[in-house]
């Protein structure tokens, strides 16, 4: 798969193919975004004794605010809820079905993104209009100040990066709750491999890399959750010239959606496929099968790979740590066209 084709992106995601700079590299995690999601995660974690908390709210709100932060942090409490609300319209759209009419989804989509566009215009404008002295550290404004892209080209690098991190790492987070709560014996080892970490550190100290690259169950936990969940429906790719795969002829131009969940669940690949097995993992050699697609394959890999492994074994690593908890509702899980839980996943939370 992958030689012929183009990666192809939605309506709503204008790039085209190379576009996206390789750029959330394990060094760039490493050194400067790590730190950071630590951080969050900390703060994000910090009260939730006794309460009870709707996980797919509280995975959402964390996806994007880690996302967001990194790329326009000056601005954030002034923007945020007024961002969020659009990006949110836009998100529901490209994931409807694409009829454009007022009152769809897919309409209000596009209204969405509209809105989006001319708050980034406008907070463009802002940074380009303050004098030089004046320093923010994230990425907007390098991606301003760098000058290798126009306007438009930094406002869809920035919805690209956005709508790609979050609602994989935000329904990724909230699959990995449910599945560790309901196999108690994957929650135990996962633990112990987290206080493990904890007893090498002092009382406080932040995660690393060394730690996080240590931790070889957690990844395979995360890889499970996205095989059993489905995270990602699929791929996009476009033939580039007439192709004949297995005596089919696929035309230039035609575009190729390959539907993962199907090889998520074959059997032969995956033995007992709806069984949540993160040991299956721990076989390393199965990550780089090339039917593994969780993140994608060839040029169009997902860049963000390491970036949202890490952030979900981030929340994972305070949260097995510092709480135990109960389900108090809400197991209507509905698995497509998105995964979602319509009323939310609710769980009771109590200090460990
Ligand atoms: C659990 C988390 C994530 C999953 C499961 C995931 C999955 C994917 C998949 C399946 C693709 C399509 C790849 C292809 O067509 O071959 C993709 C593309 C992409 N992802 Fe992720 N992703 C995740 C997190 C992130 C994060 C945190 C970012 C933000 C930096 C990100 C940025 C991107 C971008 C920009 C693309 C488009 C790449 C291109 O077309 O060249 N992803 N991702």
């Amino acid at each position: 798969m992958g030689w012929p084709f183009f990666g192809e992106t939605n309506e709503f995601l204008k790039l085209g193919p190379n576009f996206m700079k390789r750029q959330t590299t394990s060094s760039l995690v490493k050194d400067r975004l790590l730190p950071r999601i630590d951080k969050y995660m900390r703060l994000h974690l910090s009260n939730w004794d006794g309460m009870v908390i709707d996980v797919q709210q509280k995975s959402t709100d964390m996806a994007f605010l880690i996302g967001f932060t990194q790329i326009v942090e000056a601005e954030l409490s002034s923007i945020y809820d007024g961002f969020k609300a659009e990006f949110d319209k836009m998100v529901t759209g490209s994931l409807s079905l694409p009829i454009n009419l007022p009152g769809t989804s897919y309409y209000r989509g596009f209204k969405g993104r509209e809105n989006v566009v001319k708050m980034l215009r406008e907070l463009i404008e802002k940074r380009r209009a303050a004098s030089p002295a004046t320093t923010y550290d994230d990425m907007l404004e390098h991606l301003v100040r760098d000058g290798a892209l126009n306007d438009e080209e930094v406002i869809d690098q920035i919805i690209t990066i956005l709508y790609s991190g979050y609602e994989t790492v935000s329904t990724t987070s909230m699959m990995v709750v449910k599945y560790l709560h309901d196999n108690q014996q994957a929650l135990e080892e996962l633990r112990e491999e987290h206080f493990g970490i904890r007893r090498r550190k002092a009382a406080g100290e932040p995660l690393d890399w060394a730690d996080y690259k240590s931790m070889r169950f957690t990844r395979a936990v995360v890889l499970e959750t996205l095989r059993l969940a489905t995270v990602v429906n699929g791929l996009l790719r476009k033939a580039t010239q007439d192709i004949v795969l297995n005596g089919f002829l696929i035309p230039k131009g035609w575009k190729i959606y390959v539907y993962t969940r199907e090889i998520n669940y074959d059997p032969i690949l995956y033995p007992e496929p709806l069984k949540f097995n993160p040991w299956r993992w721990l076989d390393k050699n199965l990550e780089s099968h090339n039917y593994c697609l969780r993140f994608g394959g060839g040029g169009r890999l997902c860049p963000g790979k390491e970036l949202g492994i890490a952030t979900v074994s981030t929340f994972l690593h305070y949260f097995v740590t510092t709480y135990r908890w109960e389900v108090i509702g809400g197991e209507k899980i509905v698995e497509f066209p998105r995964v979602e839980e319509p009323n939310g996943y609710h769980i009771r939370v109590l200090k460990l």
